[in-house]
Order: structure tokens, then C-alpha cells, then sequence
């Protein structure tokens, strides 16, 4: 079988298509590589919410795909939006990477070491209010660009850290000291780290791509999702969702929704069974909502709308 696989045209982007094209090759499928620029690529200047969101490193993707020029597309399943076209389904997701955050710094202080209003790097709203949740004093500013550019940024000076996600320089071979930032204070980007394998509905490709899921990665991305599903706002503005097999009965899952300048967060922290998970998943993102979730979401659209 050949399918034509597509992808976006970042280093790491092709880096996770080649794993997968490889892992389709050993089940007898040849793939055609197609580069698809998105408008997320196009406007590294801008910070994503002024892109509309996530999508923007997608939606010409989809838009291929259900044109018939792509048979399917890999994507970092985070870069996913929650809502999703029914005639692309996530048909698998491979063995998670690393989903933490990550911390780096020239010296290699820690975020504890770091000096009194030292200047932080991230465009992720998630990332910047939970820095300023642990850290009040600190200048979090805007960093955008593949992880070549953020790299050479921290290298310039204008930084004195960066956080981005380990499993992107990982997947790159950069193999260089970073500082792994605990899931507590630091909860990840829903399914940070795991790659989604996008087909279309009703396609034999569809089928012939599930054979390389992982089924313990694809529920605990599922868990993830129901959870941002219920408070809404998409990856946007700064939730966090993480769940984990701790063994093969039990999921744990940690979720939180902050306010812009991490001032204040709700958060749900639990152990659900994995036999019931999608229904134990969406009792605890309504408890996420009943805590003032939903709230703090869209007082965050609303600055966000206001500032624009
Ligand atoms: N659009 C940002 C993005 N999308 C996926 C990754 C990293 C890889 C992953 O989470 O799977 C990153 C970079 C980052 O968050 O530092």
C-alpha cells in the first residue's frame, strides 16, 4: 500500500514523520512525504492566540486531506484543537515521548537559582502562568520559532531561560542538560509529547494506521481531551491536563486551569479507574468547571479579545 503522509516543514515535524513513516514501512506501507506550510509557520512573530489558536498548525493540513491530496498527516497531538472534523480521526498515537516541560538555562541555574526578575522565554500561556504562579518576580516574554531559533535565542542573551517541551529536543537529538519541571507545579499542554497519526474516516488507511497505536498512550490523550473539552478554550489559554497509567487498572490525572498572571488556578487531582475512564474523565472535568474552570477560561479569552 502507498499513502501519501503529510506534515508540517519544522525540523521537528519531519523528524516525528520520518518515525512514523519508518513504523509504517515495517507494516508493508510506503509513504510519499508532502510539506504543508500552515499559517502557524508562516507567522513565527506572532504569538499563536493571535494566530487563532492551535489550529493554526493544522488547518491547511486538514484542509489537504479532505481534499484527497494527503492520505494522512502526522501532527504533535497537542497542536491538535479539542474539536476536530469527524472525517479525520486520530487513528493512532504513538508510544508517549516525555510529556514535561523543560528548563534551560545558560548556566544551568534552576528556576529556585535563577535571580530575583530574571527573564523567562515562552509564548505558551500555560507555561507563562505557572511561571508566574512559581515564581511572581520573573519577566516572562514572548518566544516563538522552531527549537533551533529558541535555542540560539537563550545562546544570545536575551534570555535567562526558556522553557519548552523535553520531548521536542529530545526528538532532535539534543541531547543537551535541562531541567525537568514536576507535573504539580508545571502541569503539562494535554498530550504533550505524543505524535497523532490523522486518517480519514472510512479510508483503508485508517485501519492500516491504527496497527501502530499505542493503546495506553491513545487513552490517556483521550483522558486529557474530555477534560480541556469540558472547560473549553482550547489550548489557547493556560490549562494544563495530564494523565498517566500507574498500572494497568489505574489512570492518575492531574488538570488545572490558571488565570493569565497565574494569581489564581483551579485544579482536579485524581485516580480513576481505567475500565471506566471516559465517564471517571468527564466527572472530573465538570468538578474542573464546578471549581470555577470555565470561569477563569473565559476571563482569559476576554483579556485576551481586550488586548488585541
Ligand atoms: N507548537 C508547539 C509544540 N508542539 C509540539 C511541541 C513539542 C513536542 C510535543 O509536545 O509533542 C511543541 C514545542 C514546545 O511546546 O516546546
Amino acid at each position: 500500500m502507498d499513502l501519501i503522509i503529510g506534515t508540517r516543514g519544522s525540523s521537528l515535524a519531519l523528524t516525528q514523520t520520518r518515525r512514523v513513516s519508518q513504523m509504517l514501512k515495517e507494516e508493508g506501507v510506503n509513504t510519499f512525504l508532502k510539506i504543508i506550510k500552515t499559517s502557524g509557520d508562516s507567522f513565527t512573530d506572532r504569538p499563536l492566540h493571535e494566530l487563532g489558536g492551535v489550529g493554526a498548525f493544522v488547518r491547511e493540513i486538514d484542509e489537504r486531506m479532505l481534499s484527497g491530496e494527503l492520505d494522512i498527516a502526522v501532527h504533535s497531538m497537542k497542536d491538535l484543537p479539542t474539536e476536530r472534523p469527524e472525517e479525520l480521526p486520530t487513528s493512532a498515537v504513538l508510544k508517549r515521548d516525555s510529556p514535561f516541560d523543560a528548563l534551560l538555562t545558560r548556566d544551568g541555574s534552576t528556576l529556585d537559582e535563577l535571580p530575583e526578575g530574571a527573564v523567562i522565554g515562552t509564548t505558551s500561556l500555560r507555561r507563562k502562568s505557572q511561571v508566574l504562579r512559581y515564581r511572581p518576580d520573573f519577566d516572562v516574554q514572548s518566544l516563538r520559532g522552531n527549537i533551533d531559533t529558541r535555542l540560539k535565542k537563550l545562546e544570545s542573551g536575551i534570555y535567562d531561560g526558556i522553557i519548552l517541551a523535553e520531548a521536542g529536543l529530545r526528538r532532535m537529538g539534543w541531547d543537551i542538560p535541562v531541567h525537568q519541571l514536576d507535573t504539580d507545579h508545571f502541569c503539562p499542554s494535554a498530550n504533550q509529547g505524543a505524535i497523532a497519526v490523522v486518517a480519514k474516516s472510512g479510508d483503508e488507511s485508517e485501519n492500516v494506521v491504527s496497527r501502530i497505536n499505542h493503546p495506553q498512550t491513545k487513552i490517556e490523550t483521550e483522558i486529557e481531551r474530555i477534560l480541556i473539552g469540558n472547560v473549553g478554550g482550547g489550548c489557547i489559554v493556560p490549562i494544563g491536563a495530564y494523565a498517566e497509567f500507574v498500572n494497568d487498572e489505574k489512570i492518575h490525572i492531574r488538570s488545572e486551569v490558571l488565570a493569565l498572571d497565574g494569581s489564581h488556578y483551579v485544579a482536579v487531582d485524581d485516580v480513576i479507574s481505567a475500565d471506566n475512564y471516559k465517564e471517571e474523565a468527564n466527572e472530573l472535568g465538570e468538578e474542573l468547571v464546578r471549581k470555577g474552570g470555565k470561569k477563569l477560561v473565559q476571563e482569559a479569552l476576554d483579556k485576551m479579545a481586550n488586548a488585541e
